[in-house]
Order: C-alpha cells, then sequence, then structure tokens
C-alpha cells in the first residue's frame, strides 16, 4: 500500500536536509553539509526554509550555488516552497573549513606516497611549445573524466591563464577565491589551475624572483592551493635547469617527467639536459614529446620547418644514458598547426576545440599513452604490511 499522507514537517525537514547532502560545491567539490554551508533547515505547513553560508563575501560560485540548492531543495518539497537565505561564514566557520579541508589532504599532498600521479613538463629551451602541450594534455585527461589539476610553475613566463582561457579582456588572469588563507583554483574545460599570473594586478609586471621566493611559491602552490583529490597533477616547469626545476626535485621526487622538444639539433641537444637533471633527483622520465613536428601540406608534400628527428634522438640519448631503466620513449609527435595555435591564442585547447586537426590528434594519443602507463601500482604505496 502506498503511504499518501502528507510528511510531517519533521519528515520534510530529514527528506530536504539529505538532499541538501547531493549539492557539490563547484570549486571544493564536496558536499555543502561537509563544508559546513548549510545552516539552518526548517519546515512550516509544508514550506521549507534553508540557511546557506557561502565562504566569503562575492563568492563567485553563488548563483551556481543557490540554483543547485533551490532545486534539489524543490525536489523534495514542490516548486515554490522553498525559500533559500544565503548568508555568508563567520571568521571562526571558515577557519573550521580550512581546518577541515587541511585535514583532509596534508600539507603537502603530492609528495612521495601520493595516490595523485604528478607529471612535470619540461624543456631545454623555451618557446618550443612545452606550455601548449601541457594544457592541452590537462583538458584531454580532463574530458576523459579524470580529476586533472594544473601547476604552471613558469614563474617568469606564465602562459597557461591564457591557453585555457582564464583572463579577460584585458589580459588580466581570472583571480583564485580565498578562503581564509587557503586558495581555491579557478578551472577551466575541467581543470583545476593554479599559476603566478593569477596573483597579478597588471598582467604586464614582470616577475623578478630568485631562488629562495621562487622555492616558497612552488611550496605555497603544492601546499596551500586547496586543489582537492586529483589523479593527476601536471606541472608546466619553466625552461631549462634553473631555481624551480632544482626545487621540483626536492619537494616532488615522485614526480614523473615529460620532455618537449621541436625536431630542431639547438633544441634536442638541451632537452637533453633538463631530462638529466630531473633524473638527478629520483625523478622518472617517462617520454620525450615532439611538438612543431613536419606537417604534410595540402599538395602532399612535406613542410619540415624545424628539420626532423629531435624527439626520437632525446629519446634515445636518454635512455642510452641510463642503462638498466626502462627505455624513454618518443610518446609522440606534434606536427606544426596553426589551429593549435589559434586555439591557444583564444584559450580552447585544440584537443577540445578541434579534435580531427592532426596535432589534436596526436595530443589526444599522448594523452592515452600517458593515462595508460599510470594504471599500474608499481612504486605506489597500497597501505598493506607483509604478515
Ligand atoms: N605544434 C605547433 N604548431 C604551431 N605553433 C605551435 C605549436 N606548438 C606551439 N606553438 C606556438 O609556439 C608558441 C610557443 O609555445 P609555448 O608557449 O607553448 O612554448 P613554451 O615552450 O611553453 O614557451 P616558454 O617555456 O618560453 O613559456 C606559441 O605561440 C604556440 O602557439
Amino acid at each position: 500500500m502506498t503511504d499518501t499522507r502528507q510528511p510531517s514537517d519533521a519528515e520534510l525537514v530529514e527528506r530536504v536536509t539529505a538532499a541538501l547532502g547531493t549539492v557539490i560545491d563547484p570549486e571544493l567539490r564536496r558536499p555543502l553539509p561537509e563544508l559546513g554551508m548549510v545552516g539552518e533547515v526548517t519546515a512550516r505547513d509544508g514550506a521549507v526554509t534553508v540557511e546557506i553560508r557561502l565562504t566569503i563575501v562575492g563568492c563567485p560560485a553563488a548563483t551556481t550555488i543557490e540554483r543547485a540548492v533551490t532545486s534539489a531543495v524543490e525536489g523534495v518539497v514542490g516548486e515554490g516552497n522553498a525559500v533559500i537565505q544565503v548568508g555568508v561564514m563567520t571568521p571562526e566557520q571558515r577557519t573550521a573549513l580550512t581546518e577541515r579541508l587541511r585535514g583532509a589532504t596534508r600539507r603537502m599532498p603530492f609528495g612521495p606516497g601520493s595516490l595523485t600521479r604528478v607529471i612535470a613538463v619540461t624543456s631545454g629551451k623555451g618557446g618550443v611549445g612545452k606550455s601548449t602541450v601541457t594544457a592541452n594534455l590537462a583538458a584531454a585527461l580532463a574530458s576523459d573524466g579524470l580529476n586533472v589539476g594544473l601547476v604552471d610553475a613558469d614563474v617568469h613566463g606564465f602562459s597557461i591563464p591564457g591557453l585555457l582561457g582564464l583572463v579577460d579582456a584585458s589580459g588580466r588572469a581570472t583571480p583564485p577565491t580565498r578562503v581564509g588563507d587557503m586558495i581555491v583554483p579557478p578551472r577551466a574545460h575541467g581543470v583545476a589551475v593554479i599559476s603566478i599570473g593569477m596573483f597579478l594586478e597588471d598582467p604586464a609586471a614582470a616577475v623578478a624572483w630568485r631562488g629562495p621566493m621562487l622555492h616558497r611559491t612552488i611550496e605555497q602552490f603544492l601546499g596551500d592551493v586547496h586543489f582537492g583529490d586529483l589523479d593527476v597533477l601536471l606541472i608546466d616547469l619553466p625552461p631549462g635547469t634553473g631555481d624551480v626545476a632544482i626545487s621540483l626535485g626536492q619537494l616532488l621526487p615522485n614526480a614523473e617527467v615529460v620532455v618537449v622538444t621541436t625536431p630542431q639539433h639547438a633544441a634536442s641537444d638541451v632537452a637533453v639536459r633538463s631530462g638529466t637533471v630531473a633524473r638527478q633527483s629520483g625523478q622518472t622520465v617517462v617520454g620525450v614529446v615532439e611538438t612543431m613536428s613536419p606537417v604534410v601540406l595540402a599538395d602532399g608534400s612535406t613542410l619540415e620547418l624545424f628539420g626532423s628527428g629531435g624527439g626520437a634522438r632525446v629519446a634515445e640519448r636518454l635512455s642510452s644514458a641510463s642503462p638498466g631503466t626502462e627505455p624513454v620513449a618518443l610518446l609522440g609527435s606534434v606536427p606544426l598547426s596553426s589551429v593549435l595555435r589559434e586555439g591557444g591564442d583564444t584559450g580552447s585547447p585544440v584537443v577540445l576545440g578541434a579534435p580531427a586537426d592532426p596535432a589534436a590528434r596526436a595530443l589526444r594519443a599522448i594523452a592515452e599513452r600517458l593515462s595508460r602507463r599510470g594504471r599500474g601500482l608499481s612504486g605506489r604505496s597500497l597501505g598493506l604490511s607483509p604478515r
């Protein structure tokens, strides 16, 4: 027999509370009650009032949250029977929230033993297409359903916000949300992104920092930014073997490293050095990506603007420099593509915006190869001990 009586107000409160448990904060990616964002829930004569506490005044996700809460509550009480009162957390509530979130991760959540795969992308020379490769790999992996974070560690030459469309018309990068002293990264194309560019008022400002300041910034990006549970964290390193690469080697010796090069000798020779420095800190070079590779033109001829063979050369030299370890593979070659470049200029990664372009296909295949590699459990702590 079906129960046809009207639910009591107490039952409504119970059902609405359960429904609110399904509403996820779009930035912090956890249910609202778990974040302490749901205040009092009261019912009277079948109508329900819900108090929502936003983390900060002017929270960028306010409208999305209010809409999601309204729809969850109306799902229980019917349209027009829900009153949503939106307020803001007190400083004490905010502190409790940041402490809860910190406890859930750890101070350095991506260090050795982490279940997140950390993939640092490096190159020898600047301007070889490293950031473009990183942004596209992040977008491709996220569109495959993985939780992806991206740290733009190219502090002096940051370009990730632009490549992923996280800039306004004046070129200013989207600032992250701050909850107390915790930083919530903006998201684009499903990727949570942090970059020094997001902390600068003037997009043209030069960041002239040296060793200790750079080290602290990278440490903060990895420790104070709330990425939540990630499957993969990509790191766009500055070109070369400078302070940031060394800091990252110390902080994340567990990182896997992808070396990007063009086909040209001048680029591939220095790219080998970047791979070698990564290895010295214990990181594993998992492959090489060649970009700006030869492209087949409409008339069938091949344009080799930067020559050919650089990627294979780097892979071979890194393999022979470390005999006895797994050979370093050429993960793929991304041909020269004006569609890819235009996608970068407009913040629309080519893997999403023009998936049929040969460069997009090559990048997708590289992302697949990388994620296939990650399915094994070798090197991961399973939390088991022998009996
Ligand atoms: N395969 C490609 N075809 C055409 N243009 C490309 C290709 N790859 C990258 N580019 C273009 O080359 C320029 C440099 O690329 P990008 O910024 O990714 O290089 P980078 O190695 O990260 O540079 P830096 O480290 O100095 O910041 C960009 O304008 C980008 O659009």
